[in-house]
């Protein structure tokens, strides 16, 4: 169970002494975390139960939370379905419990989705909702550098070079390359938040309804359309690495009826669901080739499968992405 840091029910009590929102019920550990430790949390509210998740920052330090608290309130003013911080009766929603900063949160009532269970109709949802959590992201004031962005592809993609086949090299080398060609060709890419992670595990379904967009903390200003681009190559992949053109389709259409695309990034495209492949092919094989991780736990942390991202990185290659 990936709960890193116990919390004592009498050390929860006393911190909701600063919220009123009732007395402490239950509290469980939530199972699938990689970042963060998360409790279900139940509290009798004048008899009426009412449910809670408790998210204690593992990897984040106290100066770097404010901004998705900032983030999640923002987005959820903003109708955008996501998590967002209590403030408790002093306005303040950052806590610190167990020495980790910390945020008590609604909860949402859903699943996310098995891989088999995704149709045109999510991957449609899915695109409307990423345009939104765009549009009402646009305007706010806070900017941040994706902790797994640029400047960390080129530097991790150093470390990793020696422990690949010849070939594995020179295809994570003429990624990141191209990445920085695209950038310089300053082409019309809108900018501004994105969500940065919003794999189909990051989403709650109820009854067939999007009801939920979970774990803001990737969340940076970025290229949007590199965000749709992380979103299709999850949220399209068939099971042997390929995308499925019918999601893939569906999904682009339900972000274009919210935020029509430019010329431009019609021509990114192909490029960003390559990047986008090459991001998560990168970040699954430092753990998986036992390479230390800045403030990750490596030892308890979830191996994913960095293989599976190599092959929809060569599917990209094969055949071309395009938005139209
Ligand atoms: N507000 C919430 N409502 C319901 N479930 C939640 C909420 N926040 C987190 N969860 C549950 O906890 C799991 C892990 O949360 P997540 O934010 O993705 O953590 P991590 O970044 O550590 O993976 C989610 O997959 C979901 O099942
Ligand atoms: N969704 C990712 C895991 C989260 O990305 P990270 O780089 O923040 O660990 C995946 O499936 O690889």
């Amino acid at each position: 169970m990936a709960v890193y840091t116990p919390v004592l029910a009498e050390d929860l009590s006393r911190l909701l002494q600063r919220y009123d929102l009732g007395e402490l019920i239950s509290l469980q550990g939530i199972d699938g975390g990689i970042e963060n430790t998360n409790y279900f949390v139940s509290l009798n509210q004048a008899g009426q139960v009412r449910e809670y998740v408790l998210t204690l920052f593992e990897e984040l330090s106290a100066d770097e939370v404010p901004f998705f608290v900032e983030l999640g309130q923002w987005l959820a003013a903003r109708d955008i379905p996501v998590p967002y911080a209590i403030k408790d009766q002093h306005g303040i929603a950052l806590q610190q419990l167990s020495g980790k900063p910390c945020v008590l949160q609604p909860r949402f009532f859903g699943q996310d989705l098995p891989v088999e269970a995704i149709d045109v109709s999510a991957c449609q949802q899915i695109g409307e909702a990423l345009a939104k959590l765009h549009l009402a992201g646009a305007d706010f004031y806070l900017q941040r550098q994706a902790h797994r962005g640029v400047f960390w592809w080129r530097r991790e993609s150093e470390r990793v070079y020696s422990r690949l086949s010849h070939e594995d090299a020179e295809l994570l080398r003429d990624e990141v390359q191209a990445f920085d060609q695209l950038r310089s060709a300053q082409w019309d890419l809108p900018m501004g938040i994105i969500h940065g992670d919003l794999f189909s595990d990051n989403a709650l379904f109820a009854d067939q309804q999007l009801v939920a967009i979970l774990d803001l903390y990737n969340a940076a200003t970025a290229y949007w359309l590199y965000d749709l681009a992380i979103v299709a190559n999850d949220w399209c992949r068939t099971t042997q690495g390929q995308i499925d053109p019918l999601r893939e389709r569906a999904l682009i259409q339900g972000y274009a009826a919210v935020r029509p695309f430019t010329a431009d990034e019609q021509r990114a495209w192909p490029r960003l669901t390559r990047t986008a492949a090459m991001r998560f092919w990168l970040s699954r094989l430092i753990p998986w080739l036992g390479l230390e991780q800045a403030s990750r736990q490596g030892a308890s942390m979830k191996l994913k499968d960095p293989e599976a991202y190599r092959q929809i990185l060569l599917s990209r290659i094969r055949t071309p992405a395009q938005l139209c």
